[in-house]
């Protein structure tokens, strides 16, 4: 079991030098005109955590709702998998799934990013329309992606693991999956196709409100952006998602969470050395 602490020194701070294309670049999927609430509170994250630019992909009927709802975030309509591998070329990582929809085009668009450059978070909507064919999502996928299921995604895409115990099952799933997995839930465990198994346990009930696992896919492809290894990435976005909550308690909804990321973030810097 490798210790919860040691990410802390592969935290991504700027430089002197450092400008917002070199500090990372994030791309988010969104979903059609009426769900596009997700991918904004993936983006938020993301930009919050650190991500240079943050640009959301989204389907053209979606433009003109999410266009007033953004500001720092940037926005590309993309109209088939070919034109959203196009509007995230030179993008370091990608987040894709929060209500992205259970459709066809959903399934080509994650195998068609698996083919660019950029680290994939999969998440929600992403990992359940491979539900039937989870070989098409595993050979697309590379070690430095990241899949995010809670429990009821994990059961469809590994039905057999969790009998095991979340940490073999989260374990063995990586190994199978050849990505990153975080299983979410009150103790979220993170395991890499390496071997390594961590399990964050300074979660609190609080999380449990719709949205905030679509901030941690932000946060999470935030912090990959920005070139961080992806299981140190997953096992400091699910500390600090936990950790945003402190401070508000009853009350706490998603849209919260990524405006906390300062406070958070500032405590790591201040004893970062
Ligand atoms: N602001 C937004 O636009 C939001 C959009 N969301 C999106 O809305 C779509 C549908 O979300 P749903 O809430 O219906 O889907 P869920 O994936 O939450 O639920 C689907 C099924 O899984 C079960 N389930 C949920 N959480 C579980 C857990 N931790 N352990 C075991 N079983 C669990 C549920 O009972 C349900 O039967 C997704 O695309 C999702 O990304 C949600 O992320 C919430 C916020
Ligand atoms: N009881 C709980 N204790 C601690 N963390 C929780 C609890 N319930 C949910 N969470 C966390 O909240 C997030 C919920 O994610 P998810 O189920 O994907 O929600 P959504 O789809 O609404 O965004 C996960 O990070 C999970 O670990």
């Amino acid at each position: 079991m490798t210790t919860l602490a040691d990410w802390r020194t592969g935290l991504p701070w700027p430089e002197r030098e450092t400008h917002k294309h070199a500090r990372g670049r994030l791309g988010v999927v969104s979903g059609k005109a009426t769900q596009t609430g997700a991918a904004r509170l993936a983006a938020r994250a993301g930009l919050r955590i650190g991500a240079g630019l943050v640009r959301i992909l989204c389907p053209p009927d979606a433009a003109l709702v999410i266009a007033p709802a953004i500001e720092a975030v940037m926005l590309t309509p993309f109209s088939s998998p070919e034109g959203l591998v196009e509007g995230c070329e030179g993008m370091d990582a990608v987040v894709i799934g929060p209500a992205a929809g259970l459709t066809e085009a959903t399934q080509a668009n994650v195998r068609a990013l698996a083919m660019t450059g950029a680290a994939l978070v999969v998440d929600a909507d992403g990992l359940m329309v491979f539900e039937d064919w989870t070989e098409g999502l595993f050979e697309a996928l590379d070690r430095d992606d990241v899949l995010t299921p809670h429990e009821g995604e994990f059961e469809r895409l590994f039905p057999d693991l969790l009998g095991a115990g979340r940490e073999t099952a989260a374990a063995e799933a990586a190994a199978r999956a050849g990505a990153v997995v975080v299983l979410k839930g009150p103790e979220t465990v993170i395991a890499a196709p390496d071997g390594r198994v961590a399990v964050n346990d300074n979660g609190t009930p609080w999380l449990a409100t719709a949205g905030s696992g679509d901030v941690l896919a932000g946060m999470i492809g935030g912090l990959v952006a920005q070139r961080m290894d992806s299981f140190d990435a997953a096992r400091a976005a699910a500390w600090m998602h936990a950790e945003a909550t402190r401070g508000i308690g009853p009350g706490l909804i998603a849209e919260d969470l990524p405006d906390r990321l300062p406070a958070v973030l500032a405590a790591l810097h201040a004893t970062s050395g």
